[in-house]
């Protein structure tokens, strides 16, 4: 009953909110490890999936870009085995700044220790946290301003197509409608190379997301379309992986499920 109020409540929240009421800080409280957060359901699912499509030796390349990287790295523990470089992006000068603090190791910067081990264990690499922190520091060359609406989303900067693209949770909260979902999975697309790999993770069936007090919008996904509009973008679909959530006792979101994409990007005929 809640909920059903909550999601017709939601407005849509677009670029000018994130810029403004985006909390980074707040954001992350949902990645406080071992303390059961919803964020750390989304881990759970995430990591285990981006550990194996990562250190399986068949996604692999010189760049990979992480699109609406927010504060957070744990989308790219795993990369940074396989991709010499990597270059994350958001919309939000303070979630470029927070991600800023992690790549100086500033005292203020939020703790991903917990985050780290985790991945190191499943990466069957127990104890070396520090050293993985060390590579994923290396490897980030560059944290860029993003927008996903524009056909080239790192404007005006032009980058050579990568051979990897990673997005999680973005497009989801940044497209209003069906129809910008479809333009802003194009757009991202423009930066990969054709052979090059999509990985896209996020929520099923979410319509909004809160960040401290603020409540975010996000577009109710499911798998049909996801699947549609990813073929008709010029994907392959290699893995499709879905989760339905497995509590509904925290408000603080509304997502159904989560879902893990890997996807090939068709060679131009
Ligand atoms: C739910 S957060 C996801 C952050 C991170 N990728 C993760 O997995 O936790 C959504 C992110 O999308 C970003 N975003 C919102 N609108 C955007 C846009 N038009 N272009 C690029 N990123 C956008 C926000 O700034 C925010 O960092």
């Amino acid at each position: 009953m809640c909920r059903l109020r909550a999601s017709t409540m939601a407005e849509f929240t677009g670029g000018d909110d994130y810029q403004a009421e985006f909390d980074p800080k707040a954001y992350l409280g949902y990645f406080k490890f071992g303390e059961d957060t919803l964020g750390e359901e989304y881990l759970n699912f995430a990591l285990k999936h981006y550990c194996n499509t990562f250190t399986s030796g068949v996604v692999k390349g010189d760049t990979l870009i992480d699109i609406g990287s927010g504060p957070t790295i744990h989308q790219l523990l795993s990369t940074c085995e396989s991709f010499k470089e990597i270059i994350a992006s958001d919309y939000t000068d303070w979630n470029l700044r927070e991600l800023e603090k992690w790549l100086k190791n500033e005292p203020e910067a939020f703790d991903w220790t917990p985050v780290v081990k985790y991945v190191c264990e499943l990466e069957g690499n127990r104890g070396m946290e520090a050293e993985k922190e060390a590579k994923l520091r290396k490897t980030i060359k560059q944290v860029l301003k993003c927008d996903v609406h524009k056909s080239n989303p790192l404007d005006p900067i032009v980058l050579p197509p990568a051979d990897g693209l990673v997005s999680s949770l973005c497009l989801e909260a940044a497209c209003k409608d069906l129809t910008t979902y479809r333009i802003a999975l194009k757009n991202i697309s423009s930066l990969l190379k054709p052979g090059g790999h999509l990985v896209l993770s996020g929520v099923l069936g979410c319509s909004f997301y809160m960040v401290g007090p603020k409540r975010f919008s996000c577009l109710v996904l499911r798998e049909e379309f996801l699947r549609e509009v990813l073929s008709e973008t010029g994907f392959i679909i290699q893995e499709f992986e879905v989760l339905v959530r497995d509590d509904n006792i925290d408000d603080s979101s509304d997502f159904s499920g989560k879902f893990f994409i890997l996807a090939l990007k068709e060679e131009a005929i």
